[in-house]
C-alpha cells in the first residue's frame, strides 16, 4: 500500500473524511489500513475482546469508547489477540494500558491516551454499528487508513 492519508486528502479535498482527534500511535506498524469493523462500548471491554478473538482478515477495529480515558479498553493481551488473529490494527476513542509492551508489538494501535485502570467485563455495548468521533463517521465495510498524519476513512478500498 503506497497511498498516504495526505493523498486521500488531496483526492477528496474539502470532502476528506479525516479524524480530527490527535490519536497517539503505538506499535511498530505505524501505517495500517483495512476494512472497518466497529465496537461501541463505555469503560467495558468484553465485547471488543470477543470481536478480536474472531479472525480479523485484515480489518481495522474501530472502538468508540465515548472518549473516556478513565479505564483502559485495550491492554497487551487484547492487542496480541488482535495481532495474532489477523487484524490490521485498532483505533480507540479511549485509553489503552501496557502501552510500552504494545509499542514493541508488530501491530498498529491508536488511542486517545493511556490509563492503567481496568475496564469492566460485562459485555455491554454494540458491534458493527456506525460510530462517530473526531468529526467523521466510521461505517463497517468502509475503509480506514492510519499513518503518521492521521486517520482517514474512504468508501472505496485504499490501495
Ligand atoms: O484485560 C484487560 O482489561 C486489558 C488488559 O489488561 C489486557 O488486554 O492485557
Amino acid at each position: 500500500m503506497t497511498t498516504t492519508t495526505a493523498d486521500l486528502a488531496d483526492r477528496d479535498g474539502n470532502e476528506v473524511r479525516s479524524c480530527d482527534l490527535q490519536l497517539l500511535r503505538f506499535g511498530t506498524s505505524q501505517v495500517f489500513s483495512g476494512p472497518i469493523r466497529t465496537v461501541r462500548c463505555f469503560q467495558d471491554n468484553a465485547l471488543l475482546k470477543k470481536t478480536l478473538s474472531e479472525p480479523g482478515e485484515g480489518a481495522v477495529l474501530v472502538v468508540d469508547g465515548a472518549g473516556s480515558v478513565h479505564t483502559a479498553l485495550v491492554g497487551d493481551l487484547i492487542a496480541e489477540l488482535g495481532r495474532s488473529n489477523g487484524w490490521s490494527g485498532i483505533v480507540v476513542n479511549g485509553a489503552i494500558r501496557d502501552s510500552a509492551v504494545i509499542d514493541g508489538m508488530e501491530f498498529g494501535v491508536r488511542a486517545l491516551g493511556t490509563n492503567p485502570r481496568k475496564s469492566s467485563k460485562s459485555g455491554a455495548g454494540e458491534a458493527d454499528v456506525t460510530v462517530e468521533f473526531g468529526g467523521i463517521s466510521f461505517t463497517p465495510g468502509e475503509y480506514l487508513l492510519s499513518d503518521h498524519d492521521g486517520v482517514v476513512v474512504s468508501s472505496t478500498p485504499i490501495e
